[in-house]
């Protein structure tokens, strides 16, 4: 916690210099002036390193210093579920505490759920859709959203100059600091693009000697590279472990929390609420096939580019967005998380072809039922909203009640 809490206040230090250039104060004696810039953080480590717990330690230090900082919090982690369900990029001005005691919503749940007294369980998250586990599916994508997520955050950030000051903390997902050989050119691009995108100037490596000396000699001229102990506290959570989570998650997603109070217990409250106000009632409606339009972003399965034999060109490229049919056998659309996305822009002249990949997330809705004789399928959504006219994206993500 030392390392954590010596973090903490250098970050302070650099927001508290950024907002007084901001507001144009003079610096005390002996200070320099220059160089004041407000955190931008980046954190990378192997699997089971503790980045997701650096970074709320960091981000809840910060929002109770009393200083009315919100702080950004960025997720890049498609496996970790975030604010939305799993397989999104998502981020948010964290204003409040984040609470840690499910691991339904690891950083915090977004005001879309739930409504609660707690702060930091009314966050509007921005996301996108990737829709893998494995950053290694679709790499092209993830740079894409990555920079899309980077562009929305300066747009804001340049509204709201004295929020910036509060600065960003990245949360990475554990590829991006080792893979096998072959991959080491993609996670080198990944962090490429999250540098460039959330122009970050602080990378914090936890617990890597060897990606610490590779960031070093990589951007230690240009950023601070910082190499943080990994927590003897952190719990090595396995594969079926996570699967549960996730499962569990997107369960939370559209049922709410439901919390069982210990036995012997008759009523207990959570932030100020009953429980009973935490749980949702999603909504389950038949649509046409014809009412939704639903995209799959390249191929179902896809060789990488280099493995093609030589002269070969795809004939799906990984970023084609690719209408499917609900009504062919073997779609793959049966339990599928659906992403539903915001509208197109209204104005023809803006469109493009690849608009679809830099659309942001509305919610997410599920098949739970297709039903290729009468071309419709039954769709399990959080709202009673209708879908006609929608366009949705489908991952590899499945979900089953
Ligand atoms: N200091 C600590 N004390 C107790 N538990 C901890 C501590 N740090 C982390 N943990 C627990 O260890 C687990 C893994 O931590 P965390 O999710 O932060 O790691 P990660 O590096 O982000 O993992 P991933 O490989 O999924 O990216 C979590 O369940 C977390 O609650």
């Amino acid at each position: 916690m030392t390392a954590y809490g010596n973090l903490h206040m250098a970050f302070e230090q650099m927001r508290v210099r950024s907002l007084r250039k901001l507001h144009g104060s003079p610096a005390p004696e002996g200070e320099p002036d220059s160089g004041a810039e407000p955190p931008r953080v980046l954190i990378l480590g192997p699997e089971n390193s503790g980045k997701t717990t650096v970074c709320k330690i960091l981000v809840n230090y910060a929002v109770r210093s009393g200083q009315g900082w919100a702080p950004m919090l960025v997720n890049v982690d498609p496996s970790e579920g975030g604010w939305a369900v799993p397989g999104a990029l998502s981020t948010a001005a964290v204003s409040g505490p984040i609470p840690t005691s499910s691991p339904a919503n690891p950083l915090g749940s977004a005001a879309t759920s739930a409504p609660t007294t707690l702060a930091s369980n009314a966050l509007l998250p921005l996301a996108y859709w990737y829709g893998h586990e494995d950053t290694k599916r679709n790499y092209l994508l993830m740079d894409r959203l990555i920079r899309n997520l980077g562009l929305h955050i300066s747009d804001r950030f340049e509204n709201d100059p004295e929020g910036q000051t509060a600065g960003l903390i990245v949360d990475t997902p554990s590829s991006f600091a080792s893979g096998p050989g072959a991959t080491t050119e993609h996670r080198q691009k990944l962090i490429k693009a999250c540098i460039d995108a959330f122009k970050i100037n602080v990378i914090l490596v936890v617990g890597h000697e060897k990606l610490n000396v590779e960031m070093q000699r990589t951007y230690g001229s240009r950023l601070t590279v910082v190499k943080i102990p990994k927590s003897g506290g952190v719990v090595e959570l396995d594969r079926s472990y996570r699967e549960r989570v996730h499962n569990y998650q997107i369960h939370n997603y559209f049922y709410g929390e439901v919390i069982t109070p210990p036995p012997g217990i008759k009523s207990t409250t959570q932030g100020g609420e009953t429980l009973t106000d935490l749980t949702l009632a999603p909504s389950s409606t038949a649509v046409n096939f014809s009412d939704l339009k639903i995209y799959r972003i390249g191929a179902e399965t896809m060789a990488p580019s280099s493995a093609l034999p030589i002269g070969a060109a795809r004939v799906i490229s990984e970023m084609q967005p690719v209408l499917i049919d609900p009504s062919q056998p073997g779609s793959g659309l049966l339990n599928a998380i659906l992403a539903i996305l915001a509208p197109f822009n209204t104005d023809e002249r803006e469109r493009y072809d690849e608009e679809i990949l830099d659309l942001t997330v509305m919610g997410f809705a599920v098949i739970t039922n297709l039903d290729i004789a009468h071309k419709k399928m039954t769709i399990l959504s959080p709202t009673q909203g209708s879908l006609a006219g929608k366009t949705a994206l489908v991952g590899s993500y499945e979900w089953q009640e």
